[in-house]
């Protein structure tokens, strides 16, 4: 289970914008949860508070009761919480396979690394063995980063608008990948999506507009009220709950 306590954190560069303003947030075992919120809400701030990649000014992150608020990125990644869309490592020779295998931290067999890649729509005898390299596109680098999630089994996995530059027939696959994945992986995911087909299959949806969690509760209580946004008006505009 991760928890956030009283998380707050302010723009890196210039020290006035306050981006996050004393976040709660539990994520509890086995969850499927999306964040989603306005463009600039602070949506990705979180994710990197989260995996480590920036540090909160105050505020605790725990994971299973431990504070790993003071832990840098790696360690996050060896107590199980992965930040998937970042670049994968490329260096010369790398090939798919071998990503796979260093996600998996073991062995797997031939059959089984087709059986992932076949799941995201990836022929396995096309992409096996190709290099990671520029010459994947950006739907192609995606499928393999979910590839990596589902081989990692890790405690908390983190995709960050894995919709953006993915074209709709691969969109309307990467759902069904999503759907894979909630079943197959053990820990828990969080997304950050505007897209309602992702909104759609969460357990929970959390909504973060201007640093402020607006709204948090199961898909079924949060959606309607969120789809609502007749004549402009935002069902969970900060603080005033009125037309933003
Ligand atoms: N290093 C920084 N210095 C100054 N401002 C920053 C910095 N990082 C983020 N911000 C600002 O903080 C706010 C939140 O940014 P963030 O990327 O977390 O939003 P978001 O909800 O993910 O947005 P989007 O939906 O557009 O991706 C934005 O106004 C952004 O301009």
């Amino acid at each position: 289970m991760l928890q956030l306590k009283h998380i707050s954190l302010t723009a890196p560069e210039d020290g006035k914008k306050v981006i996050l303003h004393d976040i709660d947030l539990t994520v509890g075992d086995n969850k499927f949860v999306v964040v989603t919120g306005p463009n600039g809400g602070g949506k990705s701030t979180l994710a990197k508070v989260i995996a480590g990649i920036m540090t909160p000014e105050s505020g605790q992150v725990l994971l299973d009761g431990t504070d790993i608020t003071g832990h840098n990125i790696t360690q996050r990644a060896n107590e199980g919480i992965t930040f998937a869309f970042q670049q994968p490592v490329r260096f010369k020779g790398i090939t798919v396979r071998d990503l796979i295998i260093t996600a998996a931290g073991r062995q797997l067999d031939e059959p089984e690394i087709c059986g992932y890649l076949h799941q995201v729509g990836l022929c396995p005898r096309d992409y096996i063995d190709r290099e990671v390299n520029q010459s994947l596109s950006g739907g192609e680098i995606k499928r393999i980063e979910i590839v990596m999630a589902m081989a990692r089994k890790t405690k908390l996995t983190i995709f960050d608008e894995p919709e953006a530059g993915i074209d709709l027939w691969s969109f309307t696959n990467l759902i069904d990948v999503f759907k894979q994945l909630r079943q197959q992986v053990s820990g828990s995911i969080l997304i950050i999506s505007h897209q309602e087909r992702i909104l759609e299959i969460a357990d929970e949806i959390v909504v973060l507009a201007d640093g402020h969690i607006t709204a948090h509760g199961p898909r079924e209580e949060i959606l309607p009220a969120l789809l609502d946004t007749e004549g402009g008006s935002c069902a969970y505009c900060p603080r005033t709950g009125r037309e933003a």
